[in-house]
């Protein structure tokens, strides 16, 4: 039987950026505003979310917790062992926690929580608010499959999920957790590009937006390898040959492999500063 979160009572607490983009693509899956509690510590920040879900909140994270199945904790990696503290004796027995934070392990958890509480890691991204984003899933250590098929039925509405190893997350993140950041990247040198060469800003962006959005439909519905379609668009003594030459040149390639090193590596470090 496919596992519900209609009806699951779930508290974000530190209702930020992330956190929010997985409350909205999980109320867009069957979660009802009246079973969430979000927490906010600005409440003009509270109020917006209130405004904009029509979801409880409050500044009150271990009030927050009471009473909730599901508890995603949403804040800064810095952040989490203080919030942990603050909340780990007014979580329910068979609340399972949800981490979203790079770096931090699952033993971090297990240190500030009380002793069998279950806890899920994962990695989201936030195209996850559109319920396009995908999402790296870890069991902890003695969390039941239940628990796990309960917080994969809260990510269900942001798009997909993956099944990892702990130890391939800090290589997921890299990838996927800040993977939109790079693609916006490209986005608005794109977009630059087409205002350098006399297009209105509105159009250029227009354009490279689009142009993204229906790359990525035609990769994933295609299933073609991305070096064959490139080649589709690269007619021999072409104009998109030319333009790739450009980009071989300033090294693209390259600095994409090293980015997503460096973002990897800053994510093990993040493990050996915090965890
Ligand atoms: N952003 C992303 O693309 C991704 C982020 N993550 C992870 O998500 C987590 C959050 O990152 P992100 O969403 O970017 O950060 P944000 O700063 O946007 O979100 C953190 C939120 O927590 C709030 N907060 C901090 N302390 C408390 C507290 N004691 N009580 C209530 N609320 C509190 C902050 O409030 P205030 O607004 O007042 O500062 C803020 O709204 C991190 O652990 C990060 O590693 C993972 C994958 C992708
Ligand atoms: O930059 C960060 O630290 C977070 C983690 C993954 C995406 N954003």
């Amino acid at each position: 039987m496919t596992t519900q979160i209609a009806g699951t009572r779930v508290a974000f607490l530190g209702t930020g950026t992330m956190a929010e983009a997985v409350l909205a693509g999980a109320l867009g899956s069957g979660l009802a505003p009246s079973d969430v509690v979000a927490t906010a510590r600005r409440p003009e920040r509270g109020a917006e979310l209130a405004e904009r879900y029509g979801v409880t909140t409050t500044a009150d994270n271990a009030e927050a917790v009471t009473g909730a199945r599901v508890v995603v904790v949403g804040v800064k990696p810095k952040d989490v062992a203080a919030m942990l503290d603050a909340v780990a004796g007014a979580l329910e027995p068979d609340a399972v926690v949800v981490s979203v934070a790079v770096g931090l392990p699952l033993s971090l958890y297990a240190r500030h929580l009380p002793a069998g509480q279950p806890v899920v890691r994962t990695m989201p991204n936030t195209p996850a608010q559109v319920g396009a984003g995908v999402t790296a899933v870890v069991a902890g250590p003695t969390t039941a499959e239940a628990d796990v098929a309960l917080v994969e039925a809260l990510l269900a509405g942001t798009g997909e999920t993956v099944r990892i190893a702990e130890k391939e997350i800090d290589a997921f993140g890299a990838l996927a957790g800040s993977g939109p950041a790079y693609v916006f990247y490209v986005v608005d040198a794109m977009a630059e590009a087409g205002v350098l060469m006399g297009l209105p800003r509105d159009v250029a962006r227009r354009l490279a937006v689009q142009t993204v959005l229906g790359s990525g439909r035609l990769l994933a519905e295609t299933g073609e390898h991305p070096a064959i379609l490139r080649e589709k668009v690269s007619s021999p003594g072409g104009t998109t040959v030319q333009a790739l030459k450009r980009l071989d040149d300033g090294g693209v390639r390259s600095a994409f492999l090293n980015a997503l090193e460096a973002a990897r590596d800053r994510s093990r470090e993040l493990a050996a500063e915090l965890g």
